[in-house]
C-alpha cells in the first residue's frame, strides 16, 4: 500500500484546534534538514491545487448536501493528487500533506453521518492506481485533543469557518472515526496526545521514527 512510488508521503490530521498548524512548517523544516537531497513539498486539503482552493473557499463557506460535501472534497482530492501529489512521489519528492482522506472519514462520515460504504467507493475512486492499490499517506501524524479542550483553543485563536461552528458533540464523532481509523491501520497512524504542552510535542515529533 505505500510504496507505490520512490517518495514518502505524510499527513497531518486532527480535530479543529487540536494543534497541527502549530507545528507544521517547523516540521517541514526539520524534514528538509534530515533529508537534503530531497525536495520537500508541503500541500493541504481540501485545495492544493488553484482548482482545488477554489472549491476550498466553497467547502468552508457553504452550506451544502452532505453527498455535495464530499463529492467535492473528493474531487478537490483528485485534482490534487493528479497535479501535485502523485508526480512528486513518482519524482521521489517528500509530500507533506496538511489533511489528506482520514478528514473525509472523519468529518463528512464520523461527524455527518455519511455511510462508510460510499466513502470506501469514493476513496476506491479517487485513490485507486491501475494495479489496485490504493494510494495512501506512508505516514499519518494525528493530533488527538478532546473536543472541549480543542473548542477553547480555537475560540481564543480565530474567528470560525463553516466547519469550525460545529457543536462540541459534531467534534467528538470526528474525534472517534479519526481513532477508529487509527486503529484500524496502527502502523500508518503516529498518535500524538495533543494535550501535552507544544514543546513536548514538538520533542515527540522531531524524535519520530520512519524509514523514507
Ligand atoms: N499543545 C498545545 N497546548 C496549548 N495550546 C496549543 C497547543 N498547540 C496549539 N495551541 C494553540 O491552540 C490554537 C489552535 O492551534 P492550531 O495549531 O492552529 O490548531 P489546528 O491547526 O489543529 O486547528 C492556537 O492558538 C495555538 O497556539
Ligand atoms: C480534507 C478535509 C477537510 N475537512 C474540513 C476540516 C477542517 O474543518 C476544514 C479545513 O481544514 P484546515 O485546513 O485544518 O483548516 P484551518 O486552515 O482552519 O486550520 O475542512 C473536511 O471536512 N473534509 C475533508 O476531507
Amino acid at each position: 500500500m505505500t510504496s507505490m512510488y520512490p517518495g514518502f508521503f505524510i499527513s497531518f490530521e486532527g480535530i479543529d484546534g487540536a494543534g497541527k498548524s502549530t507545528h507544521l512548517e517547523s516540521f517541514q523544516r526539520l524534514m528538509q534538514e534530515r533529508y537534503p537531497d530531497r525536495e520537500v513539498v508541503m500541500t493541504r486539503e481540501p485545495g492544493g491545487t488553484p482548482l482545488g482552493e477554489q472549491l476550498r473557499a466553497l467547502l468552508l463557506d457553504a452550506p451544502m448536501n452532505l453527498e455535495t460535501e464530499a463529492l467535492l472534497m473528493f474531487a478537490a482530492r483528485r485534482e490534487h493528487i493528479a497535479q501535485v501529489i502523485e508526480p512528486a512521489l513518482k519524482a521521489g519528492k517528500i509530500v507533506i500533506s496538511d489533511r489528506f482522506t482520514d478528514a473525509s472519514f472523519a468529518y463528512q462520515g464520523g461527524g455527518r453521518g455519511l455511510s462508510l460504504d460510499k466513502l470506501n467507493q469514493l476513496e476506491r475512486w479517487v485513490q485507486g492506481g491501475a494495479n489496485g492499490l490504493l494510494l495512501q499517506p506512508n505516514l499519518t501524524i494525528l493530533f488527538d485533543l478532546p473536543g472541549e479542550i480543542a473548542e477553547a483553543r480555537r475560540s481564543k485563536a480565530r474567528a470560525p469557518d463553516k466547519f469550525e461552528k460545529m457543536d462540541l458533540n459534531f467534534f467528538e464523532k470526528v474525534r472517534q472515526e479519526y481513532l477508529r481509523r487509527a486503529k484500524e491501520d496502527p502502523s500508518r497512524f503516529h498518535l500524538v496526545d495533543a494535550t501535552k504542552t507544544p514543546d513536548l510535542i514538538w520533542n515527540e515529533l522531531s524524535h519520530l521514527k520512519f524509514k523514507i
